[in-house]
C-alpha cells in the first residue's frame, strides 16, 4: 500500500501556474494610468476604479481555477496542504476586493477629500493593491512548487478520520464542523459498504452458529454429528476459496495500479489530468479490496474459531491423558474428576464396553487387545466422539488416547480439537509391571505375554506421539513412580487453572 501510495506522491499531478498574462497587464496599465492619461486628468479616476473592476472579475474568474486546483490536490488525499492553498487562492480576489470597494468609496467622497488628491489616492491603493495580489499569487506559486516537489504520503485517511473525531483544538473544530469533502464522502461510502459486506457475513455467521446450537433443554442435540463436521468443513473450504480469489483479484488491481504508476509519470510531463482521475480510481478499487480482503481475514479467523474445539454447538477442553499400561492413569483421572468436574473418557474402556455390546466391530477390538495392538482410528474417534456429545460437560479427560500419530491425525482432522495440553504419566516398565500383573481386574490384557508386547508398541507409537506435543510445548509430564497422593498432588498443581470458581452465597 504504502508503495503505491509513495508512487503516487512521487509524481504530483500538479503544474506551476503563473498569473495570467492579461491579468498582469491590466496591472500595469492601471499603475502607468495616470502618466497615460496626463493628457486627459478627469478620466484617470474613472478609468482606474473600472480597471480595477475588471481586474476584480478576473481575479474571480482565476480564483475559481485555483480553487478547482485546490480540490485536486484534496482529492489527491493531501488533505492538510489543501486546506493551506485553500486559503491562499482566495487572498489575491480578497485583497483586490476590497482595494476595490476602497477605490469606490475614494470616488464617492471625493468632495469631502481634502488631504491628498483622489487621483494620488487612488494611485497609492493600486499600489498596495497589486503589491499585495502580487505577493499572495506568489505565495500560492510557491506553495504549488513546494507540492511538485513533495515526497510525503497523502493524509486522506488522517483527514477522514479526524473529520469524525470531536477535537478540542478550535482548527479541528473548525474542521470537524465543515463539510467534509467528497474524497471523504467517497471514503465513508466505502467504508458504509464495507460495514454492510461484513454485517453480510455476521449475519451468514449467525446462520451457521445456528445449526451448532441445541435444540431443546436435553442432553442430547439434535445436530447429526456427522452432518455437523461435515457442513463446518464445506464452510471452510467455500470460504478458503472465496478469500483466494478475493486475494487474486487484490493481486490484479495491484498490478493495474502499478501500470498506471507509470502513466502518472507520463502524466507529470503531459499534464493529462485524465489519467490522474483513473489512477484515483484505481486507488479507491484498490483501498475496496484491500478492505474485503481484511474483512475476509477477520471472518475466517472468526470461522476457524468457531470451528475449532466445538463439539454440538459447545466448546470444549480436552485433555489427553497419556503413558505406559499400568502408569496410574485411570487411578488419576477418577481424582481429577472428583476435583476438577472433568469428564473422564479412557479408551480402552470404551472399546472394551463395545467388546460387550455385541458390536460387529467386537471380534476385532478384543483380538487388537489381546495382541496389545492399537485399533483403527475411526472405531476409537466415533466411540470417542459420541461419549462427549452424551455427556453435559464440556471438559473432558481423553485417557489412553492418542496411541499413534494416525490416531492423532485423525482425531485433530476429524474432530477439529486440539488438546488444551497432555498429561503424561512417566514410569519405569518394572513398576509398571508390577502394577499391571496385582490390578487383578480380569483384563484380558494382563498377562505377562500381552503387556511385554503393549509396552513395546507403547514405545515404538505412542511415545512419539508425546515427543510431537512435547515439540508443541504442551506436554505436562508427572513423576508417576510415586505414591498415589504424591502423583495427585502434582496433578493439582497443573489443574489449579480448572478449579471450580468459589461461588459465595448470600
Ligand atoms: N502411583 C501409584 N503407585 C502404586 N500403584 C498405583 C499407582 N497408580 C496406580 N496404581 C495401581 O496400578 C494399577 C494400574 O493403575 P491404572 O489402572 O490407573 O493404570 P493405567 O495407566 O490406567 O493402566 P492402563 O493403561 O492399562 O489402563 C492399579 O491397580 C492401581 O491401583
Ligand atoms: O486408543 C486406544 C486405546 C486402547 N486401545 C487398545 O486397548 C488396550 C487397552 O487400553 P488401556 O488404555 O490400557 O485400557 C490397548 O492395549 C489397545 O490394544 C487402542 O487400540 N486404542
Amino acid at each position: 500500500m504504502a508503495h503505491e501510495r509513495g508512487g503516487a506522491a512521487r509524481h504530483p499531478p500538479l503544474r506551476r501556474h503563473q498569473p495570467p498574462r492579461r491579468t498582469r497587464c491590466l496591472a500595469s496599465v492601471a499603475i502607468s494610468a495616470p502618466w497615460i492619461f496626463l493628457f486627459a486628468p478627469d478620466m484617470i479616476s474613472p478609468l482606474l476604479c473600472s480597471s480595477n473592476v475588471i481586474l476584480l472579475v478576473l481575479t474571480g474568474i482565476f480564483q475559481q481555477y485555483w480553487v478547482h486546483q485546490v480540490r485536486k490536490v484534496r482529492l489527491q488525499g493531501y488533505y492538510v496542504f489543501s486546506q493551506k492553498l485553500k486559503h491562499i487562492a482566495r487572498l489575491p480576489f480578497a485583497t483586490i476586493a476590497s482595494r476595490t470597494a476602497l477605490m469606490l468609496l475614494i470616488m464617492v467622497c471625493q468632495p469631502l477629500v481634502h488631504i491628498l488628491s483622489v487621483s494620488l489616492l487612488l494611485r497609492i491603493a493600486i499600489v498596495v493593491e497589486v503589491t499585495c495580489a502580487g505577493c499572495f499569487m506568489g505565495l500560492y506559486i510557491w506553495h504549488i512548487h513546494r507540492y511538485n516537489s513533495l515526497d510525503g504520503q497523502p493524509d486522506i485517511l488522517r483527514s477522514l478520520y479526524s473529520a469524525l473525531q470531536p477535537s478540542n483544538t478550535f482548527e479541528d473544530q473548525r474542521y470537524y464542523d465543515a463539510r467534509l469533502s467528497e474524497q471523504q464522502m467517497a471514503l465513508l461510502q466505502y467504508q458504509r459498504e464495507n460495514i454492510h459486506y461484513l454485517s453480510e457475513e455476521v449475519l451468514r455467521l449467525q446462520e451457521c452458529l445456528s445449526k451448532y446450537q441445541r435444540t431443546d433443554a436435553g442432553t442430547t442435540p439434535q445436530v447429526d454429528l456427522a452432518h455437523l463436521l461435515a457442513s463446518r468443513d464445506q464452510e471452510l473450504r467455500a470460504l478458503t476459496a472465496e478469500m483466494n480469489q478475493v486475494h487474486s483479484e487484490l493481486q490484479l488491481a495491484r498490478g493495474l495500479i502499478d501500470e498506471k504508476d507509470s502513466e502518472i509519470q507520463h502524466i507529470r510531463v503531459s499534464n493529462n489530468q485524465d489519467n490522474f482521475e483513473l489512477w484515483a480510481q484505481l486507488w479507491m478499487l484498490q483501498q475496496l479490496w484491500l478492505r474485503r480482503y481484511f474483512a475476509l481475514l477477520i471472518y475466517l479467523k472468526l470461522i476457524i474459531e468457531v470451528a475449532e474445539n466445538t463439539l454440538g454447538g459447545k466448546k470444549v477442553t480436552v485433555v489427553f491423558v497419556l503413558g505406559g499400561p499400568g502408569s496410574g492413569k485411570g487411578t488419576q483421572c477418577a481424582n481429577i474428576v472428583e476435583h476438577f468436574g472433568f469428564t473422564h473418557l479412557s479408551a480402552g474402556d470404551l472399546l472394551r464396553a463395545e467388546i460387550k455390546s455385541g458390536s460387529e466391530n467386537g471380534t476385532m477390538i478384543e483380538n487388537m487387545i489381546k495382541e496389545g495392538k492399537i485399533v483403527p482410528s475411526e472405531v476409537t474417534i466415533k466411540l470417542l466422539q459420541e461419549a462427549m456429545i452424551k455427556k453435559e460437560n464440556d471438559k473432558f479427560l481423553i485417557d489412553g488416547f492418542p496411541r499413534n500419530e494416525e490416531n492423532r491425525a485423525a482425531f485433530e482432522n476429524v474432530t477439529k480439537i486440539s488438546p488444551a495440553f497432555v498429561l503424561f504419566f512417566d514410569c519405569s516398565e518394572e513398576e509398571m509391571e508390577r502394577r499391571l500383573l496385582g490390578r487383578n481386574q480380569g483384563r484380558v490384557d494382563d498377562n505377562i505375554e500381552t503387556i511385554k508386547k503393549r509396552f513395546k508398541t507403547f514405545v515404538e507409537s505412542s511415545l512419539p506421539v508425546i515427543e510431537y506435543y512435547n515439540s508443541k510445548d504442551k506436554v505436562k509430564k508427572i513423576d508417576a513412580a510415586k505414591p498415589i497422593p504424591e502423583v495427585f498432588e502434582d496433578v493439582k498443581t497443573i489443574f489449579a487453572p480448572y478449579a471450580p470458581k468459589v461461588v459465595f452465597h448470600i
